[in-house]
């Protein structure tokens, strides 16, 4: 008998399971390696449970309901693995059951809802204001104004319209306010949140969004720590360091940081003891994050895949990476503040990414690649032109996730492009043509790769 085909004992809770105070939407590799993990860390861990629901398909809750809500963590660094069972996660549920979701949070001492639903997930337009005429939320509308002064549970199916239903419930109960907290790349994301909630209610019963206030604190937060999506070889990794079957462990790297600003009305874990830090100015945290890693990731994931890598490390391993991404740090540094100890943060990003034991595919870095840009890329080219600098590394790219999305690199497809991304851009004198030009001469080295030019990335060949 081969030793992958002998049973391997589950994973077991060590620790008494503790009550469900947290509800999390999402529930990817992320928020496991991440606000689950930090609440395992908190030194008041046993009063604090999550009850997590997924997106979109029920699997990863029914994988993890098999396992009594356990997973393995391993901590992968470039010298080795390290492993630990993660216990916070006590209850999952697919994100459909809003019968479920509704209940939680008319339980008074659930003081928490945290979010990992990707930025997509959360249907906002180029100017960060929910898609109200977004066919899903349009009929999350109708279902709420349908099932509105009946016991009915209207079949919501968008984020925000769960979300909105759920607080709505709570505030209905006559609770205490919860503290909402999305952890997903966008800036100021609970602001951000608050608006589209805002959004949904207005457009539900105009005029009767105050009771949102009284029941919802919104958090922002910057969240950093790169997890890929696990793979089959990690399956088969932890039963190897553990000897424990799991079916959905989660790979991540040592570093972590979590920033956070706002009021959490009814209390939270001590995440601080984890390394969490309450600021009350999340802004810079949140720039340096979005700008010096997602940028680069953003950048990398285009430029980077027309030189023919697939991943992270591959990347910044090929020095004309490494190059044009240390120039897209000088440019992003000429707009951050003080302060920000930009100087370690650059070069631990470098092994960050040089840490070929991750393997962080740059076809899954790459998704909605042009939208990421609006808030990654283009304020920092803008101002570097604003202050007379030629921001080459920012419009180099610009024009390589445009030849990545399939756009003819000649000058009028470009500005076509550049204006839907950023007018303010577009009308740069000189802008598109440098970008059609760097944009050509990319395709073109790109066509000259060993085994010829690049496929579009696989969100692009399953959308066209
Ligand atoms: N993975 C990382 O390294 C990392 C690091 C920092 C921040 N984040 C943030 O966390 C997010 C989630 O990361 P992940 O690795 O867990 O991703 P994931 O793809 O596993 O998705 C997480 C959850 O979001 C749900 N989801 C995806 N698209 C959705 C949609 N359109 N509507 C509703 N739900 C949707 C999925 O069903 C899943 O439950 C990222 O998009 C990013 O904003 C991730
Ligand atoms: O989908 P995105 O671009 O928000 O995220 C992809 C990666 O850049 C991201 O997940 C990073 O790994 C993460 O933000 C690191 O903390």
């Amino acid at each position: 008998m081969s030793p992958a085909s002998i049973a391997a004992p589950a994973l077991v809770r060590a620790r008494p399971t503790p009550p469900v105070r947290i509800v999390h939407l999402g529930i990817g590799a992320f928020h496991r390696a991440h606000q689950a993990w930090y609440t395992a860390h908190a030194a008041d861990a046993a009063d604090w449970g999550i009850a997590a629901f997924t997106g979109r398909s029920s699997v990863v809750a029914d994988e993890l309901r098999a396992q009594d809500c356990l997973y393995t963590l391993i901590e992968r660094s470039s010298e080795g693995d390290r492993s630990e069972t993660i216990e916070s996660i006590v209850d999952a549920h697919p994100g459909d059951d809003v019968t479920m979701l509704l209940e939680l949070l008319r339980r008074a001492e659930v003081a928490i809802v945290t979010l990992t639903v990707t930025e997509a997930g959360y249907r906002l337009d180029d100017d960060g204001r929910l898609r109200l005429d977004d066919p899903v939320v349009a009929g999350d509308v109708d279902a709420v104004r349908a099932t509105r002064g009946t016991d009915a549970v209207p079949a919501v199916r968008s984020v925000v319209g769960r979300l909105a239903t759920a607080l709505r419930a709570r505030h209905d109960a006559g609770l205490s306010a919860v503290a909402v907290v999305p952890c997903d790349n966008i800036p100021d994301n609970g602001r951000a949140l608050a608006d589209a909630c805002r959004a949904f209610v207005e457009a539900v019963d105009p005029g009767d969004s105050g009771w949102l206030d009284q029941t919802a604190s919104f958090v922002s937060t910057s969240v950093d720590r790169i997890t890929p999506r696990t793979t089959i070889e990690d399956v088969a990794t932890v039963r190897v360091l553990t000897g424990r079957s799991d079916s959905i462990p989660v790979v991540t790297e040592p570093f972590t940081d979590w920033v956070l600003h706002g009021r959490f009305p009814s209390g939270r874990p001590a995440w601080e003891d984890a390394g969490a830090r309450f600021v009350t100015d999340i802004r810079p945290w949140e720039l340096r994050k979005l700008r010096i890693l997602n940028g680069a990731h953003t950048l990398l994931a285009s430029f980077g895949a027309l030189r023919g890598h697939a991943t992270v490390d591959a990347a910044i391993r090929d020095p004309e990476c490494r190059n044009v991404v240390e120039r897209w740090w000088d440019e992003v540094e000429n707009g951050l503040p003080d302060g920000l100890d930009l100087e370690n943060y650059r070069a631990s990003l470098v092994q960050r990414f040089a840490n070929s034991r991750i393997a962080h595919h740059l076809d899954q870095i790459s998704q909605d690649a042009p939208a990421k840009m609006r808030i990654r890329i283009i304020p920092t080219v803008l101002h570097e032109l604003d202050n007379g600098r030629h921001p080459l590394a920012g419009l180099t790219a610009i024009a390589a996730v445009l030849v990545r999305e399939g756009i003819r690199p000649d000058v009028t497809s470009i500005t076509t492009e550049l204006r839907r991304l950023s007018p303010a851009l577009a009308a740069r004198s000189d802008v598109p043509r440098s970008v059609a030009d760097i944009a050509r001469e990319l395709e073109r080295q790109s066509e000259a790769l060993p085994l010829g030019p690049m496929t579009m990335p696989e969100h692009r060949r399953q959308h066209p």
